[in-house]
């Protein structure tokens, strides 16, 4: 992406707080997105993630703040967002009592493509591409989890909006299909300049492919910068994986070693990089089934601020 492309979404001051309940969902929320920006959105449950995207294609009103898209306001240009966007929400799938087919081809029409042999030879490009052609004749509620979730994607890419907003694209897909859903989201970014925004809990994969994020927190954006800017915040730390047999307690490390989690055995911790000459003499680490230790990763950067 070229660092002076226009914007394709500016987030001015946006303000959410849904009545009767004691915290505003989005607060303070500004930021922008350049055209062909792949942007990842992290954050933790009911850390306003949903609230902000539906804000910023014009599902829900903000109390306060604006959201523009390629220039124009979305809540006094609704078709254009329409048009622009393919959002893919987290939740069930609104066309369900269609079949494959026809969501894709409806789809088609909704997003401005008016002849019917536009739209047909759309959908066949988009099942092609989605390897969904043997599924066409069948009714999305029929459908798998995972097999539903592809259709949405593909639902989402009908008709080429410059701008997708994916939620959770590959929860429910099996280690293959999410691949393929990773390499179709690089391509389209790198290859044909979408504008993608992801939300999700998996910053591990997310790392791979977006070239910014931010972090939301109790509705505030509490971070934002790119993957490496926000590593280095953490570069003092290091990230230490340990797996304990039966007999081995969790006191055997050294109080500087900082336990984030332990589950079954298996204990993820942080520990200063001017404290791992001590461990190595403190402990023997050979003594573990397993250990490894790397430098901090998105998904450290994620968990230091949830
Ligand atoms: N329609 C609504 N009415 C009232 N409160 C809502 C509504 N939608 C969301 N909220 C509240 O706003 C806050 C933010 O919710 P939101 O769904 O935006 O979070 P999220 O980050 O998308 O969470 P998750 O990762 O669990 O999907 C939560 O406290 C939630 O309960």
């Amino acid at each position: 992406m070229p660092e002076d492309a226009p914007y394709a979404y500016e987030v001015e001051g946006l303000y959410k707080h849904y009545a009767g309940t004691p915290e505003p969902a989005n607060a303070d929320i500004s930021f922008r997105i350049r055209q062909g920006e792949f942007f990842g959105l992290l954050g933790s449950n009911g850390a306003g993630k949903t609230s902000l995207v539906k804000q910023m294609i014009g599902l829900v009103r903000p109390d306060g703040g604006t959201v523009r898209l390629l220039g124009r306001d979305v809540f006094t240009h609704p078709r254009f967002t329409t048009v622009n966007v393919g959002y893919m929400p987290q939740t069930a799938f609104a066309l369900n009592s269609l079949t494959v087919r026809e969501a894709v081809y409806f789809s088609a029409h909704l997003r401005g493509m008016a002849s019917r042999a536009t739209a047909k030879r759309e959908r066949d490009a988009v099942l092609e591409l989605l390897g969904l052609g043997h599924l066409a004749g069948k009714v999305a509620r029929q459908l798998s989890g995972g097999e539903r979730r592809l259709l949405q994607i593909a639902v989402t890419l009908t008709a080429s909006p410059p701008v997708l907003i994916l939620d959770e694209p590959t929860n429910e897909l099996d280690p293959s299909r999410r691949r393929q859903v990773w390499q179709l989201l690089r391509d389209l970014n790198q290859r044909d300049g979408r504008t993608i925004i992801l939300i999700t809990h998996n910053a591990i994969e997310a790392e791979q492919v977006i070239e910014r994020v931010g972090i939301l927190k109790a509705g505030r954006l509490v971070a934002l910068g790119a993957p490496a800017e926000l590593k280095a915040s953490l570069r003092s730390q290091v990230h230490l994986s340990i797996t304990l047999d039966d007999t081995q307690p969790l006191g055997l490390l050294p109080d500087y070693v900082h336990v984030q989690s332990q589950h079954r055995g298996r204990v993820v911790a942080l520990v200063d990089a001017a404290d791992l000459p001590h461990l190595t003499k403190d402990v023997n680490l050979a003594q573990f089934p397993e250990f490894t230790m790397h430098t901090a990763t998105l998904e450290d950067v994620y968990v230091s601020y949830a």
